[in-house]
């Protein structure tokens, strides 16, 4: 993933409704038009020196420049009707797609301007419909209107375009609250708050703060000889149905009836539902007749699993596990795979399986048999090092052998790493940006890989270009058994790392995420770091009367995680 580079990048930007261009009339809140004009009003916004000196066309906008040898052009298309987002369906989100497949050679990145409430099932849409993607495609919206004097909408939308016009991001992403996700990973989890979207099973693709920083690792790679497909043929008789208990078997058949093809089907913890032969007979009928089930769990975090013999799964081998996905994910998905000319239902559902867009995390067992690319790891390692010739081939074999390594690092690929050492090749290696295997897999959570690597003696704390340890990332990924095993190894956080921890520890806690700063904690962050408003995170927990995280805080405050941290 790139710095994207020009002196002047162009954005097209798509307002469709959403509350951050919203006015009041009659004590309600309508979708309002003219966004552009009121861009164009503020300074953030619009630099009308630029726009008159460079002659721009009476619909550019123009950002103040965001580094000196960069300017960030838009145009803003106005959607005729706006939409409330509660009212958008498949039918709007083929158009936004047709929108930008038509301005595509034209704009370097796309924006979507979109209410918030069903901006997570937009997001995981869009991601879809857009395949081969090359340009960034990022949905933002806001919790109140852009013209009110107290807005998250100005910092979302600006944010966007700083992202869309600065980085080569290519994914349908989400930015919101100063952070940009993976957009078929998010959902929306707080009505009124500003953070009001969570990933609950990706970290986020990039954080924004004094510095912005991208998870390079999670970014995914555009292929650059594959053009951009849009996917417009999206089935729309596709359900969302979540179980509770005692959940009638009759209700369950009456939804699953014709002209349903395919169902999400939302399941208690790691993919449990009630055992009642009535309803799992529902359940298989459905199935044996040819309607796709995904089963989803309705917990916010975790996945799908075969753990209990209350397993959904219990209802016949038809189910498609949905693993970690989001409902919405999932729904699209579904919508998506079913809306696909020529396929039998057997092909349907092992597209399903398949991890397409980043949507979900498959076991590491399962990915590795579902990849061939992964199975093919091992044997491009021994076909390398089975070379021998001159300088040409020995220098080609470093530059390989370094990617290699990093991959099966991020596979968790424990026997080609052992066939490198066996080679007596050196594991400290890096990439460009200075990633070693020991970074890849503790952003990865590989604590089997992790280990080896420790044992091998590697540095556990290298830092990567842009400063980062091993074990920033694995508290990024709240990867604890990986933390661990680094702070046994002598790990600690650099000073720099340290920086913001006060302001990180905070939003942490304003978010409830007790696992976030648990992991702070084990990698030996003081806890009591003020943000810069002089704040600590158990203020924070306090004022937000999040009693969990604040005996979290207290228990922890006098508890010492196991390795003192170092200067
Ligand atoms: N904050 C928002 O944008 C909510 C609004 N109802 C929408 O989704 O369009």
């Amino acid at each position: 993933m790139a710095r994207a580079a020009g002196p002047e990048r162009r954005l097209l930007a798509i307002y469709t409704g959403g509350t951050i261009g919203m006015r009041s009339e009659g004590g309600v809140l309508l979708p309002g038009r003219g966004l552009a004009a009121v861009l164009r009003m503020l300074p953030m916004f619009h630099d009308e020196g630029y726009a008159r000196a460079h002659h721009l066309p009476e619909d550019t906008l123009v950002l103040p420049p965001a580094s000196p040898d960069q300017r960030i052009l838009y145009t803003v298309l106005e959607c005729q009707p706006l939409f409330d987002s509660s009212d958008m369906t498949i039918t709007e989100w083929v158009q936004i797609a047709q929108t930008i497949e038509r301005h595509y050679t034209q704009y370097q990145g796309f924006v979507v301007i979109h209410g918030t409430d069903t901006m997570a099932f937009a997001a995981s849409v869009l991601s879809f419909m857009l395949e081969n993607l090359q340009k960034p495609v990022i949905l933002t919206g806001a919790q109140v209107p852009i013209h009110a004097l107290w807005s998250d909408g100005r910092e979302n939308l600006l944010g966007a375009l700083l992202m869309a016009g600065q980085y080569i991001i290519p994914e349908v992403c989400l930015f919101f609250q100063n952070q940009l996700f993976r957009g078929n990973r998010t959902t929306k989890v707080d009505a009124r708050r500003f953070a009001a979207f969570c990933s609950p099973n990706l970290p986020p693709l990039a954080t924004v703060g004094a510095d912005v920083t991208i998870n390079h690792e999670l970014v995914r790679k555009a292929s650059r000889k594959d053009h951009l497909v849009v996917h417009s043929s999206m089935e729309r008789d596709v359900g969302l149905l979540r179980l509770y208990p005692g959940i009638p078997a009759t209700l369950v058949r009456t939804f699953l009836q014709p002209p349903l093809k395919g169902v999400v089907m939302e399941t208690f913890g790691s993919g449990n539902g009630p055992t009642k032969p009535d309803l799992l007979q529902e359940l298989r009928v459905a199935s044996e007749q040819g309607l796709v089930i995904v089963n989803c769990t309705h917990c916010l975090q975790g996945a799908v699993t075969s753990d209990y013999a209350s397993g959904v799964a219990m209802a016949g081998a038809g189910i498609v596990s949905g693993f970690d996905m989001t409902s919405e994910a999932a729904l699209a998905k579904l919508s998506y795979v079913l809306g696909q000319p020529g396929l039998s239902l057997d092909d349907r559902k092992k597209l399903l399986a398949k991890n397409l867009r980043g949507e979900m995390t498959l076991p590491v067992t399962e990915e590795h048999q579902s990849s061939p690319q992964d199975g093919m790891l091992g044997c491009r390692v021994s076909w390398l090092l089975s070379l021998n010739g001159g300088q040409e081939v020995d220098a080609m074999q470093d530059v390989l052998m370094s990617s290699l390594a990093l991959a099966a690092a991020h596979a968790g690929d424990l026997d080609t790493l052992q066939a490198f050492v066996e080679q007596g090749r050196d594991l400290n290696l890096k990439d460009c940006s200075g990633q070693t295997p020991l970074h890849v897999a503790a952003r990865r959570g590989h604590a089997s890989v992790v280990t080896m690597l420790l044992q091998k003696g590697v540095d556990v704390n290298a830092h990567n270009e842009d400063g980062h340890s091993p074990l920033l990332l694995a508290v990024r990924g709240r990867h604890r058994g990986v933390i661990g095993l680094l702070r046994a190894a002598g790990a600690f956080l650099s000073p720099q790392e340290l920086e913001d921890v006060g302001t990180e520890l905070c939003r942490l806690a304003s978010r409830a995420d007790s696992e976030g700063l648990r992991a702070w904690w084990q990698a030996g962050a003081d806890l009591e770091q003020l943000d810069y408003d002089g704040h600590c995170a158990l203020q924070v927990a306090e004022a937000a009367g999040n009693a969990d995280v604040v005996a979290l805080l207290q228990s922890l405050k006098d508890r010492v995680s196991a390795q003192p941290i170092h200067e």
